[in-house]
């Protein structure tokens, strides 16, 4: 597969809804993940003026989880206070556009709902831009990325009961230059965040 960049997935796995962010990097490969409550974030290790390298990569609350390459993530989180997943993506991603770096890199993003079997996934790039509803199929992941993704892809996964093991399996997917991966599997009473790499 050609390198694809920031990757990220939405889907289902025994009944309930999961994302996750699969940070891949030829640039900038020395950057960690820092999961603080109901945040994750990538924080580049290295000495740089590029603005899109560190970021907040995931929000969720009791109800949604976001997960995106950039700092759309607490845009689009502060959104879905008042408006659904498609218009928050919309609106955002359309704000915002794809980032002035020297590749016209395309910000994407992933949403899920506790309880639902909907997602929603979007990408603006230079010329593009797209915001999809998607029914999520039990033990399938639909993959968006910041290059040589057509759309999105479908990809099935290994079973896997917690964040952790999500995250690990994400890993052994067969992309090129993989960093960290990050899962976001539900819980009880909201989401559990784990990284591996
Ligand atoms: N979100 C990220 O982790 C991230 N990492 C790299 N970029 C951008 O993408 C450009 C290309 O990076 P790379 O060669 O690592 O794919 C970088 O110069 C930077 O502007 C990023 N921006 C969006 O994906």
């Amino acid at each position: 597969m050609a390198y694809t960049g920031r990757t990220l997935g939405i889907g289902l796995m025994n009944g309930k809804p999961f994302a996750f962010y699969l940070l891949c990097s030829r640039s900038f490969p020395n950057r960690k993940a820092v999961i603080r409550g109901n945040a994750a974030y990538i924080i580049n290790q290295t000495e740089t003026d590029n603005p899109y390298v560190s970021y907040p990569v995931v929000r969720v609350n009791e109800r949604y989880a976001v997960v995106t390459n950039g700092l759309h993530t607490d845009f689009i989180f502060q959104a879905l206070e008042w408006e659904k997943p498609r218009k928050a993506l919309i609106h955002v991603l359309d704000a915002m556009d794809y980032e002035r770096d020297d590749h016209n890199t395309p910000r994407i993003a992933g949403v899920v709902e506790r309880g639902s079997e909907r997602g929603w996934l979007g990408f603006v790039g230079r010329d593009g831009f797209w915001v999809r509803e998607l029914e999520l199929r039990e033990g399938k992941a639909l993959v968006t990325a910041t290059y040589n993704v057509d759309g999105f892809i479908k990809i099935g996964l290994s079973n896997f009961s917690s964040a952790r093991e999500l995250a690990t399996e994400i890993l052994k997917l067969p992309f090129e230059h993989k960093i960290i991966s990050i899962g976001i599997a539900e819980k009880k009473d909201g989401w559990e965040i784990e990284a591996a790499s």
